[in-house]
């Protein structure tokens, strides 16, 4: 279990990560989602000890990551996503990594097999493809089995059948009641992998949620009506369960009601619809929505002073 309190790092003037309270529990794949720059990096080094909070804390199986012990079998990390440039080979790699914790090849030669990369065991890491480092990185991370496996932004840079490997791992490691964390900034992933999800947008917590419970909310289904007796229509539809927002004079968007029902009480009324369009929107559209404010550079593309 991690589990962050107040969580705060300033760079500067920069608060990247920003009073982050949340608990990431055993047994499920949480997604830790949010847009470049959010802070998803950052908090990870925070949890591994490799940067220190400005304020609050962050444990790992109920202590900070630096007093345990044996970290190697607390918690196993991949952070960056780009291969060991090492001359040794991947076994020796694993090796050399397990000598400090007492683990031997047995476990090593275990761990070449769980990601795959028997073939290759004995071939020079820094020769590796991208998707052959980050099984490598992988096996690294799992070496001291850990209850707790924390990888940021796994499946950047992999072709579907590495991206379809690292679902699958991850969902495995979650069954056998591991503490699963992984980031990303595609909600599209997470919705492939993860069972719940902690959303961050410039540092902040935006939701800690389900993903049955996210997509409850996301396809929630707006109805767009046209009409021009917009006003009197808004009236006779708003309620506690319903929005009604207008970007436009006569257009109404609406949610919380069935395009059947918008119609029937539109007639009732004798008021006149000239469109009545119901719209899905899609997860990303909902997290996009969700983290719009929370975008650091959007439409900072600028221009030259001059
Ligand atoms: N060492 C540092 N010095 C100064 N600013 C930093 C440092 N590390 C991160 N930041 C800033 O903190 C903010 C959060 O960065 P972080 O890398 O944690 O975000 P992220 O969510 O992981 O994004 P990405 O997906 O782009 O890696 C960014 O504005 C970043 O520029």
């Amino acid at each position: 279990m991690i589990e962050a309190t107040d969580l705060t790092k300033r760079y500067g003037d920069k608060l990247a990560v920003d009073s982050l309270t949340f608990r990431v529990e055993p047994g499920v794949v949480t997604g830790f989602l949010g847009p470049n720059g959010a802070g998803k990096s950052t908090t990870m080094r925070m949890i591994l000890g490799l940067d220190a909070p400005t304020a609050g804390h962050v444990t790992v199986n109920g202590r900070p990551y630096a007093a345990h012990r044996d970290p190697l079998r607390q918690i196993g990390a991949l952070l960056e996503a780009k291969a060991v440039h090492t001359g040794r080979s991947a076994r020796n790699h694993l090796l050399a990594l397990g000598a400090t914790h007492g683990i031997g090849r047995r476990r090593v030669d275990e761990v070449i097999d769980l990601v795959g990369l028997r073939e290759v065991a004995g071939k020079r890491a820094g020769g590796f493809s991208l998707g052959m480092g980050q099984r490598l990185g992988i096996a690294a991370a799992l070496l001291g089995d850990p209850a707790v496996v924390m990888l940021d932004e796994p499946v950047n840079g992999l072709d579907p059948d590495g991206i379809r490997w690292i679902r699958g791992l991850l969902k495995g490691l979650a069954a056998e009641g591991r503490t699963v964390f992984v980031s990303s900034h595609l909600m599209s992933e997470m919705a492939q992998t993860a069972e719940h999800l902690i959303v961050v947008g410039r540092g902040r917590l935006i939701a800690d949620v389900s993903l049955a419970e996210f997509t409850r909310q996301a396809s929630r289904t707006t109805v767009r009506v046209r009409s021009p007796h917009a006003t009197a229509l808004r009236d006779l539809l708003v309620g506690p369960d319903v929005t009604v927002t207008g970007g436009e004079p006569g257009l109404l968007e609406v949610t919380g009601l069935r395009r059947e029902e918008i119609g029937d009480r539109a007639a009732a009324a004798g008021l006149t619809l000239h469109e009545l369009t119901a719209t899905e929107a899609s997860l990303e559209e909902a997290f996009m929505t969700m983290t719009r404010d929370a975008v650091e550079y959007a439409g900072a593309t600028g221009g030259d002073p001059r």
